[in-house]
């Protein structure tokens, strides 16, 4: 058609999209619709949102975009009212900002998946189980590790207006609890999710206290209905008296099935307060998230506190004081969708350039550099590591793909920390703070498979504190590191308060095991219908060995524990030494209880003994405290047998072949070098502390 302009025949990026929206004809009949089903972006002049939503499959009437109040009307057929999947600027009093938290497993993802479905976010060809979680791991495990932002364009039919629904999916594994920390400070309400058929756990109270600190506006959505073992009145009861919740609001919903959907989102519009409209001319944004693209650098994630935020303005990160120029901005609904600003309310990303997450730190405040903010916001707490491990190449040439494979993931996760380490057994490597076990496996394994690396994790430890007998205490997250008896006066170790909520009849084993772990009876409390909350005081480095399992095969998968730092306390600590086949093999050791000592070191070395190799000659396994040998086992040699071929003959000959085999095997044995597979390093964790004399403090 002459004069048409040409349009990218198959538009696949959000700038692509955008160009194709802005190249439309003002009245175009067919439906607009990406080659590969996503819709189009409603982003600029209104006649283009028009030409955008004229083109909507289902004829529905349309949102206007970028002007004015987005009043929609409604499906005259009285089907549900649609919302496109692009950027619609409303006022802030039509923005909320909210955050999804619950205890693990208890549906999150699965409801921000019917959120995003409801309000026509995702072209249906486009919508996955579990959407936000879009790392393989994520959907592999089924949990969240990275939190995730949406933007939902939801049109409210009580008052047919457009509202922005800003969403937050969070992680609910314990290890991941500050990512919630981090998103509910961006946030004004939350939707508390409690699985009817199991009802408040240790992270669900947790979380909630976490949101009431933060002040939010909290709406308790009552998930899993649809199941036969649903209790939904019980865990109405359970949430206003253990948690202390009005649930007036309560919302009777089946992510699954889609119950309560519709609820939940008028819930939202009514109950969540909008972002407060500040004064403040200068812009203040939060950040509350990076991530690493390969092809973009750094994408920060950020909420306008104060003040608009441009594309093309030159921005600063107050805490590093380093200046960018933004090259895009935008939001995310899912996928990003470019937009030319945000305004105080807003949550959206922006791409400035910016090579490395140290420029972008979580908790830091964007400001411009044309007239920046007098002070910062209040920054995030920042994530702190509770378990160390080394980390080392299994082949040293692969020290620099590790160490950039590192750095590139410390982009995503603000919680790692790495420094270079070099030890005498394993080369050169790093040592890696942690979250936890579940973090540091998440690590490992992106570090196989994102990055194609073979490594060898060691030992995780927690953080002591020591005193020596000359100079100030100071922190090991090292065994190696640890003074010898005579240059040390004391050594502390981290406790934590942990709380554990279990049905009635697992109290007996649960406080077995918190015994036998070194724990401290503080309090137990009976909830509603059996259950009961369990208090201990126990050392953080009983619990970052398998404690969680434990746990949960105690209660049959039914107690929930959640723990905070509590603070240091002098114990009899000392360390111990592994030595295999004569060699201190540094990476083994560790740092316990004097009064464990016996019953670890006899269970390390016939784990060990199981766990390396069988070689050629004997291999004698020793725990050590200092010289002391506290348990020890023997791998048999392999025998080879040398006398098969000699059949008969005199026994001088057969005396002769042994005796040059004797030889071999001490040439062997002196010479040998043992394997040590990746599982010997890790055999501290499920060493078996629950013995009776390992019960002693
Ligand atoms: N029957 C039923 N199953 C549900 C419902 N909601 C979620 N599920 C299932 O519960 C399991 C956990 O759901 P998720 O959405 O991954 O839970 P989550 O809280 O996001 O879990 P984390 O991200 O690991 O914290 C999945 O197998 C879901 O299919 C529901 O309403 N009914």
């Amino acid at each position: 058609m002459a004069g048409r302009p040409r349009l990218p025949a198959s538009p696949t990026t959000p700038l692509e999209m955008t160009a194709f929206v802005r190249a439309l004809p003002a009245v175009t009949a067919r439906p607009l619709a990406a080659a590969d089903g996503r819709r189009c972006v409603a982003a600029g002049a209104p006649a283009r949102a028009a030409a955008c939503q004229r083109s909507r499959p289902h004829g529905l009437s349309m949102v206007a975009a970028g002007k004015g109040p987005a009043r929609a009307k409604t499906d005259s057929s009285g089907r549900k009212p649609f919302v496109n999947d692009g950027y619609c600027s409303v006022p802030t009093e039509r923005i909320r900002n909210l955050s999804i938290i619950a205890h693990i497993d208890h549906g999150k993802s699965t409801l921000a998946d019917r959120l995003i479905q409801a309000t026509d976010a995702v072209g249906d060809r486009d919508m996955k189980a579990q959407l936000l979680d879009n790392m393989d791991l994520e959907r592999e495990r089924g949990i969240t590790i990275k939190l995730q932002a949406v933007r939902l364009n939801y049109l409210h039919p009580a008052d047919g207006l457009v509202y922005a629904i800003n969403l937050i999916d969070t992680p609910g594994h314990v290890d991941f609890s500050y990512e919630v920390s981090r998103s509910l400070m961006a946030c004004e309400g939350a939707l508390l999710v409690v699985d009817a058929t199991q009802g408040v756990e240790a992270q669900t109270l947790a979380n909630t206290y976490i949101a009431m600190e933060n002040n939010l506006e909290i709406i308790p959505v009552i998930n899993k209905i649809d199941m036969a073992s649903a209790e939904p009145d019980r865990v109405v009861r359970e949430v206003e008296e253990v948690v202390g919740i009005d649930c007036t609001n309560a919302v009777m919903a089946s992510a699954k099935s889609g119950i309560g959907i519709e609820e939940i989102l008028s819930h939202i519009v009514e109950f969540i307060p909008a972002p407060q409209e500040r004064a403040a001319e200068n812009l203040r944004a939060l950040i509350f998230d990076s991530a690493y693209d390969p092809y973009r650098g750094v994408v920060v994630y950020f909420r306008v506190m104060d003040g608009v935020i441009k594309k093309g303005s030159k921005v600063r990160f107050m805490a590093t004081g380093r200046d960018f120029e933004v090259d895009e901005i935008g939001v995310l609904s899912p996928r990003m969708v470019p937009v030319e600003q945000l305004s105080c309310g807003e949550v959206g990303y922006l791409i400035a350039g910016i090579k490395t997450v140290e420029d972008a730190r979580v908790g830091d405040t964007i400001t411009t550099v044309r007239s920046p903010a007098p002070e910062a916001l209040p920054g995030y707490e920042e994530a702190k590591p509770m378990v160390f491990s080394g980390v080392f190449p299994s082949d040293a040439s692969q020290f620099n793909a590790l160490k950039d494979a590192l750095q590139k993931l410390k982009l995503n996760d603000a919680a790692l920390s790495f420094e270079a380490e070099n030890s005498s057994a394993m080369g050169f490597g790093f040592r890696c703070g942690f979250l936890g076990l579940l973090h540091l496996d998440v690590v490992q394994e992106r570090l196989e498979r994102e990055y194609d690396l073979d490594i060898i994790t060691t030992a995780p430890s927690v953080v002591y504190r020591v005193k020596p007998t000359k100079g100030d205490a100071f922190l090991v997250d090292n065994p190696a590191d640890l003074p010898d008896p005579t240059r040390r006066e004391y050594i502390e170790e981290p406790y934590v308060r942990l709380e554990m909520i279990t049905p009635e009849e697992f109290v007996g084993p649960i406080m077995e095991l918190s015994q036998s772990r070194r724990g401290e009876f503080v309090d137990m409390r009976f909830l509603v219908q059996g259950r009961t909350t369990l208090v201990y005081e126990l050392p953080l480095a009983e619990l970052v060995t398998d404690f969680f399992d434990c746990i949960k095969s105690r209660s049959k998968g039914y107690a929930s524990m959640e723990y905070s730092l509590s603070g240091y306390r002098k114990n009899k600590l000392v360390k111990m030494d592994v030595c295999v086949n004569g060699e201190l093999i540094e990476p083994l050791s560790c740092i316990l209880h004097e009064d464990n000592a016996y019953d670890v070191g006899k269970d390390l070395t016939k784990k060990l003994k199981e766990i390396i190799p069988r070689a050629q000659f004997k291999i004698p396994i020793q725990a050590m405290i200092g010289a002391r040998v506290v348990a020890s086992s023997t791998i048999s040699a392999l025998r080879t047998d040398v006398l098969a071929k000699c059949y008969g003959g005199d026994i001088s000959r057969k005396r002769k072949l042994l005796d040059k085999q004797k030889k071999g095997k001490k040439r062997l044995r002196q010479f040998g070098k043992v394997n040590m597979p990746q599982e010997a390093f890790m055999a501290i964790v499920s060493v078996d502390r629950s013995s009776p004399s390992s019960a002693r403090n």
